[in-house]
């Protein structure tokens, strides 16, 4: 059981503050797509969002472009009781990332991103707040944000906050290969930042980039005791409808099932079992029944259309967990 700190805010995310734009058209390929409906996105910030709605009180550390969709994103957070005092607004000219969404069936999802010369890439080391980090019990970090500078020195001057304050830090791989230049670059990122972090969150797949130059690729138990021979207490490796595995420092292992769901498109998921799964570890659960909420909650984003408006209440999940079996 991770043991927070108590703060006065209990979780902060970090990294992308972006626009989703979802297909209303579904079942149908992006070239045959005419419209689309906006919604606040970015897996941060989805997660930040879904903390907030499971009653958490959450903040944001980023960078949005300084036009109607910067000021969209922003205006949206605080409607949901977030706090933004430090997100922070460019003024270079660059711009919000947008994700147009394509859903072809339940199965095939596909996502095409613009993210050319994007707002929340250039988030400065100057720009993270020591005393902001150490005012909240949990720092989410996105892994995108590590892409490149200087949001990537912001994230690691971050880390170097976190840990001096004893604020902990769960690491979402989060890993969108549009955003890097190379596999190995990723790999290299993402371990130096891994090794600073509490818990560690990532699908098999994105685990297997960050093992690149590791020797225990594609299984579960050895890349939970490569993580967990740094600072990581907890590692959970996600294997989509198969479930998820969770590993602690002190050798115990859980597994957890998923709860079946009406799927309208894939996405989103892994950002609503993120949100609840950090909800599960404030409330001082351990990860067992952590991983339950979050893969319930995931079931509920994932029979939506958006990924941040779609994500549930308290009252949603338990509501789910109470009249469905998981598999
Ligand atoms: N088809 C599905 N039906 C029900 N739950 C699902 C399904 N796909 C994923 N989930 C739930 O969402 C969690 C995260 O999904 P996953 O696809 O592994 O992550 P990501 O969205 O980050 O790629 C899974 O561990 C599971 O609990
Ligand atoms: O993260 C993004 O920039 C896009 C998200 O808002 C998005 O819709 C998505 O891809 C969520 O995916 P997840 O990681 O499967 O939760």
């Amino acid at each position: 059981m991770i043991q927070f700190e108590t703060r006065e805010r209990d979780v902060i995310g970090l990294g992308r503050l972006c626009i989703d734009l979802n297909a209303n058209e579904i079942h149908r390929p992006m070239e045959e797509t005419r419209t689309f409906t906006k919604y606040v996105g970015g897996s941060p910030a989805n997660i930040a969002i879904g903390a907030q709605r499971l009653g958490l009180s959450a903040g944001f550390i980023g960078k949005v472009s300084d036009d109607q969709m910067g000021r969209y994103i922003v205006n949206y957070l605080e409607e949901q009781g977030i706090d933004t005092s430090n997100v922070v607004t460019d003024k270079t000219g660059a711009v919000t990332g947008l994700a147009f969404t394509e859903i072809l069936s339940p199965e095939d999802c596909s996502i095409l991103m613009y993210r050319d010369n994007v707002a929340d890439l250039l988030l400065a080391p100057s720009e993270v707040s020591e005393a902001y980090v150490a005012s909240a019990k949990c720092l989410l970090l996105s892994g995108t944000a590590l892409a490149s500078s200087p949001s990537r020195e912001a994230v690691f001057v971050a880390l170097t906050y976190a840990n001096k304050h004893n604020t902990k830090v769960v690491f979402d791989l989060d890993y969108r290969p549009y955003t890097w230049k190379s596999m190995e670059e990723t790999a290299v990122y993402y371990r130096l930042a891994a090794e600073k972090c509490d818990v560690i969150v990532g699908t098999r797949e994105e685990f297997d980039v960050m093992e690149t130059f590791s020797e225990v690729k594609g299984d579960d138990q050895q890349t939970a005791r490569e993580w967990l021979s740094h600072q990581a207490e907890l590692v959970v490796i996600k294997h989509g409808q198969d479930g998820s595995k969770a590993y602690e420092k002190d050798g115990t292992t859980y597994r957890s099932g998923v709860y079946p769901s009406n799927v309208l498109k894939t996405f989103g998921a892994g950002d609503a079992y993120a949100s609840a799964f950090i909800y599960g570890l404030l409330q001082g659960w351990n990860a067992e029944q952590a991983m339950s909420f979050g893969s319930a909650s995931a079931s509920i984003v994932i029979s939506r259309h958006s990924c941040s408006e779609a994500m549930p209440t308290v009252a949603d999940i338990e509501e789910l967990m109470q009249t469905t079996t998981a598999k």
